[in-house]
Order: structure tokens, then sequence, then C-alpha cells
């Protein structure tokens, strides 16, 4: 931020702590009126922790906030949202059933015409509102039929229908399609043209780096830098994230020695996966197969039924056909299917994985409590076991938890998807379904997790990974599947992958495996 510009919202020496951790430690951000302002840091740095305590969720223990140079505290979400400040969270908090309508007008006065509620007066702010950032926006359709980019689109709406100062944007495109991502960059563009700070956290330093204006980092709770994006590039936000630390080579040098519950490929040629089952809107069919040490990647736009093939192969909704592994049927649900060797990453960690009032260390264990038998012959776990493997996984994927004890739910977000995804390391693993393995994960643990998925192929498992994320596509996957619609409209092998065909046949253009023409 250059010294003219004033910021209108500043924090200083700014600590939170919850229990023995010190999630914020004397943090300070400066936020000038009009910017696009980028807060990194790897996941558990704090930067939930601060957008919390602006948000009037949290009180800070020490620190000052000053709103156009007067000190301000933020006592309540209420007391925020009076001084133009408006938060977009990463769970949307949208009313399923609700319109766009209804939902803009949550916790506001409803507009009367004598004693009757002024429906008429309703839909037409919120028309008003959506016709400046989102005009495509269906306003009568209930949120829970709305794709991920226009619930964000309503979200915004929502926010907007009081002048906001200041609107903080929580990791905003970490579930959107290409194309929805580039709607919501021009209107957050629009925002801050129109002199609206957006604070804007995101772990994709490539879109950081083409939107924001300004960034702040956070290191353990501290402000390690901050700045113009103009002055640094992608290397130095890296270099002040992780402190300089090369993670990826710490984590190479992990390896789980554990129990192999499952035995190992048998030499039969059948494919390590093989699915012929009833899928589509009318039920047509898919075949798919995936070979031991292959690496497919699933893309396909919202709806086009990516993460319910992996739902269907992993046997939490039941399937119509065949599902063999090394040959022979899947029979039965998830147990049978975790004894044979299958394993499955979901897309919403919360609701899917982290429900459960266990500790960490008991969710890591949960899905496959067998492999920590005391004895072959007993059915009780063994603790130290257990606790072994939570260390372990904890070490390689660098777990930020203050202790293995906690609950999940105190980690942060991108600590609680290490969680999901660690539960299946150090296992032998013949089928790995994988659903947005990195979402919310900062940019060092994305490369740990991405070197663990290339780890369980080499080991001779097929790994199915299903992400919204090209990036991630093209970097990991061996073979690219593309679905539109519930049908498969691209297969391409490794030498063919090529993002123009990917987003082609995910709009339901069919693209033949053919190489691409040489430069
Ligand atoms: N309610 C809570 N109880 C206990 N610890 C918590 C709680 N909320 C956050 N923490 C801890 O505070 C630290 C900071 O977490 P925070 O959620 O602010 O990180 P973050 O930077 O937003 O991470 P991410 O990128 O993963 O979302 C972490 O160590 C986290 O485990």
């Amino acid at each position: 931020m250059n010294p003219e510009d004033a910021p209108f919202l500043a924090l200083t020496g700014v600590t939170k702590r919850f229990g023995a951790t010190l999630a914020l430690d004397g943090a300070a951000l400066r936020i000038a009126a009009g910017s696009v302002h980028a807060l990194l840091g790897e996941n558990g740095a704090g930067k939930s922790t601060l957008i919390k305590i602006l948000s009037g969720v949290h009180a800070p223990e020490a620190g000052m906030i000053r709103l156009d140079g007067r000190e301000a505290a933020i006592a309540s979400p209420r007391a925020a949202e009076a001084m133009g400040l408006r938060f977009i969270h990463q769970e949307l908090n949208l009313v399923p059933h609700f319109d766009a309508v209804a939902n803009g007008w949550i916790g506001r006065r409803h507009p009367r015409r004598g004693p009757f509620i002024d429906q008429r007066a309703m839909r037409a702010r919120v028309a008003e509102v959506a016709a400046r950032i989102a005009p495509d926006l269906p306003l009568d359709r209930p949120a829970k039929r709305l794709t991920p980019g226009q619930r964000q689109m309503a979200e915004i709406v929502r926010a907007l229908m009081e002048p906001a100062r200041l609107v903080v944007m929580d990791e905003p495109t970490s579930s959107l399609s290409e194309g929805e991502a580039e709607r919501l960059h021009a209107v957050v563009r629009q925002l801050a043209a129109e002199g609206t700070a957006v604070l804007f956290i995101s772990h994709r330093l490539d879109e950081v780096t083409a939107l924001c204006a300004d960034y702040t980092v956070l290191r353990n709770g501290r402000t390690v830098g901050s700045g113009r994006i103009a002055d640094t590039n992608r290397d130095g936000l890296v270099a002040l994230m992780s402190g300089g630390s090369d993670r990826r080579q710490d984590s190479a040098s992990g390896g789980a020695k554990y129990a192999a519950p499952v035995a190992v490929a048998d030499g039969s040629a059948a494919p390590r996966l093989s699915a012929e089952i009833a899928f589509g809107p009318a039920g047509e069919g898919i075949a798919f197969e995936a070979a031991a040490g292959e690496i497919v990647g699933l893309y396909g736009l919202v709806g086009s039924g990516r993460s319910s093939l992996l739902k269907l192969i992993w046997g939490a909704k039941p399937a119509r056909g065949r599902i063999s592994v090394d040959g022979a049927p899947l029979k039965g649900g998830i147990a049978s299917r975790v004894a044979r060797g299958l394993a499955y990453v979901p897309e919403d960690r919360r609701r899917e994985a982290l429900a459960a009032p266990l500790s960490i260390e008991a969710s890591l264990a949960l899905p496959h409590l067998s492999d920590f038998r005391a004895a072959r012959s007993l059915p009780v776990s063994s603790r130290p076991a257990i606790r072994r493997f939570a260390q372990d996984v904890a070490r390689r994927l660098r777990l930020a938890a203050a202790s293995l004890q906690a609950s999940p739910m105190t980690l942060s977000g991108g600590n609680q998807q290490k969680l999901v995804f660690g539960r299946w390391l150090g296992r032998r693993t013949r089928v790995m379904l994988v659903d947005e393995p990195t979402r919310g994960v900062d940019v060092g643990a994305k490369a740990e997790i991405h070197a663990e998925l290339r780890r369980i192929a080499a080991d001779g498992a097929a790994v199915i990974v299903a992400t919204s994320d090209i990036e991630e596509l093209i970097a990991l996957s061996t073979r690219v599947v593309v679905l539109c619609a519930g049908r498969i409209t691209a297969d391409l092998a490794a030498d063919a992958i090529d993002r123009g065909r990917i987003v082609a046949a995910a709009f339901g253009h069919a693209v033949t495996d053919v190489p691409p023409k040489a430069a």
C-alpha cells in the first residue's frame, strides 16, 4: 500500500489465543479504500481468526482496530455490519430453500405496505443490486438449485444490499469453475472501482497476483510482510508465507511403515478398477477403467457427475451394474471396500468426514480401525498404534494442531483437509478416490499431497482425482477423463492432455484422443 493511501481500516497488535494455541500474535493489517487486498498465509497462519475478529465473532485479547483513523470496537456481527463490513465465508450462509430475493432480505427490515410485507419492493431492491454485478442470476430459484458460482453471486448480492465499505471473501473461487472464477474476478474489480475495498483470501497465487493490488502475509499469527503486489512476485510471497523453508524436500523423506492389510498386485491382467454402471440423467450407463499406477484426473463442470461417479464406486450411493477391482466384483458396502483396498477422500470434509465427536487422532484412524487391532484375534484397537500412525501423518503433512487429542473442529480449514487425506497414508491402497484433494490447502501442503498421490500410484494403486482446479488437473494427471452431463466426452492419454480440449469437452464437445500438433 502506498504511504499516501490512508488506510480506512487498520488493525494493530491483534492477539487471540485458543487454549494452548496462539492463533494471532500481534498481527497487523492496513487496508486502503477501494483496494483489492490479499490476505495470505499457510494453513493455520491465522487468516480466518483475523477475519472473525473483524466480523465481531471473536473478541481479541489485545490490539486495536481503527476505522477512518478512529478507534472502533467491533463487539458483534451486527456492529461489523453497521460499519459497512461484509463477509463471504468459505461455507456459504444462504438458506437452501430460499431464493436470492428471500436470502437477500434475511436479517433486514422488510419493506412494508400497510400491514403487509411488500414482496414487490423486496424483489425490486434485490434486482437492482443484482443488475449491477450479476445480471444473469436467477432471482427466483432456491439457493440449493444454483451452481456454486451463482451461490457466490447471491451471497455478494446479499452483502451489497446496504452500502458496503469492505467485502471480505474467504477463498471464494476454491469451488468455482474457471469461467465462474473469472466472473467473480470481474465483480471484485468492479467493487474496487466503485470504492469498496475487498479483502481476498486465496491459496491460488496466480489469481492473487493477477487480481490484487496489495498484500499482507501472516505466519504463525504474526504479520511478516505487506506491500504492493506489483513490487513482489509469486516466489517472494511463497518465501514470506513459509519463512523460507523448503517443505517439499522435507516431506519427501517421510515414509510410513504400517501393517499392509491388503494384498497387492496379484499379477492378473485385469485393470485395477473397472466400472460399468447405470449413470447419467436417464441412467444410460458409463464404462470407466483405471490401471495400476495411473492418476486419472476427472474433470467436468458442476452437475457433470464427477463427484457422483466417485461416490458410486466408493459405495456411498447404490450403483446398478458392475464394479470390479483386479477383475473381482465389489460386493457389500463401504467396510468391505476398505478391506479390498479402496480409499475415498470426500469433497465436503465437514459434513462427510469430520462430524463425529472424536479426537484428531481417532478421526484419522476411523475409516480403517481394524488396521490397528491390538492382536489379530481381538476386536479392540491399540491406542499406541493409532497414536504412532497419527503422529506420523501429522509429521508428513505438517498438520498444524495444538494436540492430536483435540477436536478436528479446532483445526483450520486447510488442516482439516490434510486430516481427511492423511487417513489413508501408509496403507496399501489399490484404488484411491479423491474429490478436490487440495481445496483450501496452502501451496506447500498442496505439493505434499500431490507427492503422496504420486507415491500411492507408484506403489500400484489406481488413483482417481476429481478436481475443479485445471492447473492441478494438468499437473497431476497421467490421463484425463472429462464428463459432461453424465457422459464421458474425452479420455485423454498423457500426451494428449491439453487445456483447450479439456474445456471443450467439459462443455459437451466430443474430443478425440489425438496427440497435440507439434508447435
Ligand atoms: N475455535 C478454535 N479452537 C481452537 N483452536 C482454533 C480455533 N480456531 C482456530 N484455531 C487455531 O488457530 C490457528 C489459526 O487458525 P485459522 O483458522 O485462523 O488459520 P487460517 O490461516 O485461516 O488457515 P486455513 O488457510 O487453513 O484456513 C490454528 O492453529 C487453528 O488450529
